[in-house]
Formats: structure tokens, C-alpha cells, sequence
């Protein structure tokens, strides 16, 4: 099922740089939960702080009833198996056919054999719709594909936890859909538990069971999709919502004139929160709350149209993963 993340008071400073401050959060098992903010807010930093690439000055990250933060070498080698990583540009080997790249994984951390090897990198290929391309070099296929055999290579070491950088940056909006509808198949299908970084409102608001926000130094708020989709809070509803009125400026914090220029300006009203993107089979996604409840549970008054079909926002990508 996953294995749940939780992250305790965990701070981070590059020598007098302060990254995020005292940023607490749970990470369901088996659910996605998706982390945005600004650029240069520290996403990517906290993604390599998860796997234990870079250590924090203070807190504490649990997995397992382990804390990464102060694991050391033949430890955290080992709980590093857990994870899936995918960078953004997928991190492959140039040289390497598809194949030995997805393998490589397997041929560094264990001792299957070649026939073995074979057999898994065919199914996790398959499994991101990539069957036939194993011969080809990554400077060969596209920027969609080289994506998802950085995918499949995450994948081969049956991870418990996905993280993912940014898996829209360069694509377009067809083969967005393509991937984020991949990411809620996969997860309907496998024990993982996903954190995928993001810039794209689309998936921000479709794809993940939670979202957290990072903003100005901190977890500006994390938490169900419908907590944030229909929250007031100034920093959340502008960031959700693309919008240019808000407390964020184009270099990050406005200051107090560029606020008080706005301050009789109304705020648009909050948008429809679309439903869920579907798995493609129509399986129950693992985390399945059915649209509303979250809101109906809080006494939260959606905004009107939400979880409308006609409004729902969801791609029209039904069948495969042909990117
Ligand atoms: N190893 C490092 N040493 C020093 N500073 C670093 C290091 N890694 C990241 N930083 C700094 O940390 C800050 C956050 O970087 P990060 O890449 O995590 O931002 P981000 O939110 O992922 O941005 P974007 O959305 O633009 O990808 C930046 O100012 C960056 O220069």
C-alpha cells in the first residue's frame, strides 16, 4: 500500500540562505500529492532532502519508523531502495540504448540474471506504453518518451515511494495528459506512494489525492484537493488560480505599494474545482473519495459548478499512453 511520509519541522539553509523553514506534512500511503510553488521556492531541493541527497539542518523525515534525516551510509543506502526518482529531464544515458537504461538499475542494486533482468525491463516498459522502443538511443524519441523511459527506470526496483520533478516541463498540453493520465493508472495499479513537483494548474488541480504549496520560505498549507481548491486564503487562491492579483509579485513577494495599488480591486470569484482525473479503466483510483465529500464533511460550500461533468476539466485521454 505504500508507505506514508512524514516530515516534521524540517528546515533548510544553503550556508545564510534560507530555503523553507519548520515545513511539516504527511504523506499519505498510496496516495499522489502533487507540490507547487514559485520558482526557486525550494521544491526540488525538498525532493532530494526526501531521498536523502541533501540534509536538512533541522527536523526530521519518517519513514518506516526511520528518519532518513539522521540515517548514514549502509542505511540509507538501503532505505534509498524505497524510492523511485524521476528527474526532470529524465537523467538518461546518452549512449545507452533504452533498454540498458531502464536495466541499469537492476544491474548496479541486485544480482538477477540477464534473463530476469530482460523479463522486468519489458514489463515496466510495457507498462509506460514504451514496447518496441527498447533499441532506440534517447536522443532518438521524443521529449514525452524520453519521460517515460525515465519512468520505467524508476520503476524497475518496485519502489514504495515515486517522486517526480516536473514530468510536464517541455511537453505539450496532449502529451501533459498523456503522462499525468499514466501517473493515475500507474498509482491505481502499484503500491507507491507519488510526490510529483509541478507548474501546471491543469495537473495541480486534477491529478493528485493532496496538494501542498510552498511559498516564501515555508508550507504556505497541505492537504486534500478540495481543502485547497476551495480555499479563501489569499497565497493559495492566487497561486491555484494563475491569477495576477495576490499577495505574489513576479519576484515572489509583493512589496507594500504594488499591494496597496490592489486594494480595492476585486478578487475573481473562485472557480469551479473540476472532478478528479479518472484511471482510464474506470477502476476506483486507490485513494477514491468521490467528488465532494471532502467539502461536504468540512461544511465547505464548493464553488458553483463544481464537480459538474460539463465543468470537470478532464482530458479527453481515455485508452493507452501513446505520447
Ligand atoms: N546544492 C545547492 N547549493 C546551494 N544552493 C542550492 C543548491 N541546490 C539548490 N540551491 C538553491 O536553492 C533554491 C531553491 O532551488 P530549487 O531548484 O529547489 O527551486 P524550485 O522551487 O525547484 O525551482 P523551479 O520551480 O524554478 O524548478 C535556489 O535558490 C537554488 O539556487
Amino acid at each position: 500500500m505504500g508507505v506514508e511520509i512524514a516530515v516534521s519541522g524540517l528546515t533548510k539553509q544553503f550556508g545564510s540562505q534560507l530555503i523553507w523553514d519548520d515545513v511539516t506534512l504527511t504523506l499519505p500511503a498510496g496516495e499522489i500529492s502533487v507540490l507547487l510553488g514559485p520558482s526557486g521556492t525550494g521544491k526540488s531541493v525538498f525532493l532530494k532532502t526526501l531521498v536523502g541527497l541533501i540534509r536538512p539542518e533541522k527536523g526530521s523525515i519518517l519513514i518506516e519508523g526511520q528518519d532518513i534525516v539522521r540515517l548514514r551510509g549502509d542505511d540509507l543506502y538501503e532505505i534509498r531502495k524505497l524510492f523511485g526518482v524521476l528527474f526532470q529531464d529524465g537523467a538518461l544515458f546518452g549512449s545507452m540504448t533504452l533498454f540498458d537504461n531502464v536495466a541499469f538499475p537492476l544491474r548496479e542494486h541486485t544480482r538477477k540474471s540477464e534473463k530476469e533482468v530482460a523479463a522486468i525491463v519489458h514489463e515496466k516498459m510495457d507498462l509506460v506504453g514504451l514496447t518496441g522502443a527498447e533499441k532506440k538511443l534517447p536522443g532518438e524519441i521524443s521529449g514525452g518518451m524520453r519521460k517515460r523511459a525515465g519512468l520505467a527506470r524508476a520503476l524497475v526496483l518496485d519502489p514504495e515511494i515515486l517522486l517526480i520533478d516536473e514530468p510536464d516541463s517541455g511537453l505539450d498540453p496532449v502529451r501533459t495528459s498523456y503522462i499525468n493520465q499514466l501517473f493515475v493508472d500507474l498509482n491505481a495499479q502499484i503500491d507507491a506512494t507519488f510526490l510529483i513537483v509541478t507548474h501546471d494548474i491543469n495537473t495541480a488541480r486534477t491529478v493528485p489525492d493532496n496538494i501542498g504549496l510552498l511559498y516564501h520560505k515555508h508550507l504556505a498549507m497541505f492537504g486534500p484537493r478540495e481543502m485547497l481548491l476551495s480555499s479563501e486564503e489569499p497565497v493559495v487562491r492566487q497561486f491555484l488560480n494563475a491569477q495576477t492579483v495576490g499577495p505574489i509579485g513576479m519576484s515572489e513577494e509583493k512589496d507594500a505599494e504594488e499591494l496597496a495599488a490592489e486594494s480595492g480591486q476585486e478578487l475573481p470569484p473562485l472557480p469551479p474545482i473540476p472532478l478528479q482525473l479518472p484511471t482510464s479503466d474506470r477502476t476506483p483510483r486507490r485513494a477514491e473519495r468521490g467528488a465532494g465529500v471532502w467539502c461536504r464533511d468540512n461544511g465547505i460550500t464548493p464553488p458553483p459548478g463544481s464537480f459538474a461533468s460539463t465543468t470537470a476539466g478532464v482530458p479527453g485521454v481515455r485508452h493507452g499512453v501513446g505520447a
